[in-house]
């Protein structure tokens, strides 16, 4: 059993170190991993030295950052970001974010938009797995702008084992926040799995967001393999591996485990340019319509599904008219484009804002699956999707 699990592990180690290498619009390819400190990942602050200006929380935020020029507060001009005080005495500013689950981490974007005369100008990134007693001694932490951690919370903080902080970015010069210096994307190559994370200002300043890109590295062997899990999980490490589009919302939204929050945090393609005027539904009532639009995810753990959940929550008027979804055991020795797909679900028509669940009598009979095709016709949006199943030990079928 050991032995599956670790040559399924090399397997996606080298994958995902495919994806370091640069994509077309500029941004790297594990930007396409999960964002495992965004707020509706779960990520969360548990301390900053200082948020006089603005609380480190907004780095987490999900959505993009705005400036608001007419806007100031008690303590200073309003920026969406963590911003602290100008440093008048020794030391540095920082910030610790616990992510949910533990993780391994790709890469990181500091992205400093807005921050131009008060940008951080150096920054680095440390990493711990930190035990439940050591994540307790946080002292409790309320975001409110105007205030710095006090000595008794600073003394608290260090207790915390300060040799378990590996670094994964060392200290590096940032970009100031116009359009084309905002985005800062950095690779992070030390393996390990962490739960915390320690984002360092040199000396103090501003950024606007913290993006950290990789996946939940869930501990198998505590998992019984009749427990039924959502194996699409993003919290069971299952990652986007490659779309068709996703000009609206990245199709790893539909693998975040709370509901989506709004139609923002969902997968939504843009309109295809061939839709035709008029539609014609088959014998099933399926329209017949050119074109779909697919996204292929990568299982946290090879595994069989029972049963599909497909939300179309908040897509009203533009959720998709069909789904489909296939499922593949892939071979890692052939090219992705060979793998051969098997139907998991026949297309099943969608309607607007509802959860669609399906059972096992809606599913075709098929194997363990360590992909999964999710394909959508002709284009639109969905919430989420969630496949609960097991996970299943397959190293006969993997040599
Ligand atoms: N105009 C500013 O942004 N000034 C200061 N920052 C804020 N947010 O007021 C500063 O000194 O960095």
């Amino acid at each position: 059993m050991h032995y599956t699990f670790n040559r399924v592990r090399i397997i996606r180690y080298l994958s995902i170190f495919e994806m370091v290498v640069g994509t077309n619009d500029g941004s790297p390819n594990f930007a396409n991993l999960n964002e495992l400190a965004s707020e509706t990942n779960g990520g969360q602050i548990v301390f900053a030295t200082d948020d006089w200006f603005a609380c480190a929380e907004n780095l987490l935020k999900d959505t993009e950052p705005v400036f608001k020029p007419d806007l100031y507060t008690d303590f200073g001009k309003w920026m969406d970001g963590w911003e602290t005080r100008r440093r008048r005495c020794q030391g540095h500013d920082w910030a610790v974010i616990a992510l949910k689950k533990p993780s391994t981490i790709m890469g990181v974007c500091v992205d400093t938009a807005y921050f131009t005369g008060n940008y951080a100008p150096r920054f680095s990134i440390q990493a711990a797995k930190l035990t439940d007693e050591e994540a307790k001694l946080f002292p409790k932490r309320e975001c409110k702008i105007g205030t710095a951690a006090d000595k008794s919370q600073m003394e608290q903080v260090q207790r915390i084992d300060t040799q378990k902080w590996e670094t994964l970015v060392p200290m590096t010069n940032l970009r100031a926040g116009y359009e084309e210096t905002r985005l800062n994307y950095f690779n992070v190559f030390e393996t390990g799995t962490w739960t915390h994370l320690r984002l360092n200002m040199f000396p103090d300043g501003g950024i606007a967001r913290l993006r950290v890109f990789g996946f939940v590295t869930p501990d198998w062997e505590e998992v019984n393999s009749d427990e039924l899990i959502d194996l699409m999980s993003a919290e069971n490490g299952t990652v986007c591996e490659s779309y068709s589009n996703a000009h609206y919302g990245h199709p790893r939204n539909l693998i975040k485990t709370e509901r989506g929050i709004n139609m923002g945090d969902g997968w939504e393609t843009a309109r295809r340019l061939d839709r035709p005027p008029i539609l014609e539904a088959d014998d099933s009532g399926v329209l017949q319509v050119p074109g779909n639009e697919w996204a292929i995810f990568r299982l946290g753990h090879v595994g069989e599904i029972h049963s599909i959940e497909v939300d179309t929550n908040f897509f009203k008027g533009n959720f998709p008219d069909s789904i489909k979804i296939e499922g593949v055991l892939a071979d890692p020795n052939q090219d992705s484009r060979r793998w051969s797909w098997k139907t998991i679900m026949t297309p099943k028509k969608l309607s607007p804002h509802k959860q669609h669940f399906y059972s096992t009598d809606d599913l075709l009979s098929y194997g363990p699956i360590t992909h999964v095709k999710l394909t959508m016709a002709p284009d639109g949006g969905i919430s989420r999707v969630r496949m609960l199943g097991h996970i299943s030990h397959v190293s006969e079928l993997l040599r």
